[in-house]
């Protein structure tokens, strides 16, 4: 398994190994050492999502409050999606920053998202995703940021109007969602 750190210190793109053969292929999608070797990170996995969307839908960008900050692993079995994740760690240089991973059933890609970052993806088409928690879903804790944020300013894939759920089409922009958190971080957005 092949591991490329990401611009925002944590965000690893894992490619595990695709042993092929003429009845078709094999990889371990998932091995608990080898994952902890190459993110640095140890906590268990305690919930596995599947998430299926149709091309154009966006989800997101969605995180949980301490003390439910979950950590992601996620990949695509069929399809493609454009995956971001945007770093809300308040003691963070790069808070506020975002980046992108195209992640695909073709190119077996996964993107660990480690606590401290909102989450969301484009279905680049029609597409089932499946991403790992390291903490179990707590709809109290959790709390969505608009997906074309103007202090973000993600780069997506867009191939015409996203559709979204009603809670993401009502989403706050980043400013108002960290006051809660501490009105001092939105000063430092204006310091990245
Ligand atoms: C996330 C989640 C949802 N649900 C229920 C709640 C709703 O009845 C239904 C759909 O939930 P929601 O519209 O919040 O699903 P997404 O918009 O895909 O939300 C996810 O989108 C981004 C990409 C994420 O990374 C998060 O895992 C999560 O926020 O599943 C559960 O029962 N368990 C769960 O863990």
């Amino acid at each position: 398994m092949n591991a490329i750190e990401l611009e925002l210190e944590g965000l690893v793109v894992l490619e595990p190994r695709v042993l092929a053969d003429e009845r078709g292929a094999f990889f371990e999608s998932y091995n608990d050492a080898l994952f902890t070797e190459l993110t640095g990170y140890r906590r268990p996995f305690v919930q596995d999502n599947h998430s299926i969307s149709h091309a154009g839908v966006l989800r997101g960008l969605h995180y949980q409050l301490e003390p439910g900050a979950q950590g992601k692993l996620v990949r695509v079995l069929q399809g493609s999606i454009f995956d971001v994740a945007v770093d809300l760690r308040p003691q963070s240089d790069t808070l506020g920053q975002w980046a992108g991973v195209t992640l695909s059933a073709e190119n077996h890609k996964q993107l660990w998202i480690p606590p401290g970052f909102a989450h969301g993806f484009l279905a680049l088409s029609d597409c089932e995703v499946l991403y790992k928690a390291d903490a179990y879903y707590q709809p109290s804790l959790e709390r969505s940021i608009r997906w074309d944020d103007a202090d973000i300013g993600i780069a997506w894939p867009l191939f015409g109007d996203p559709l979204l759920s009603g809670k993401d089409a009502a989403a706050l922009p980043l400013r108002v969602a960290l006051i809660p958190a501490d009105p001092k971080l939105v000063g430092e957005l204006d310091r990245q």
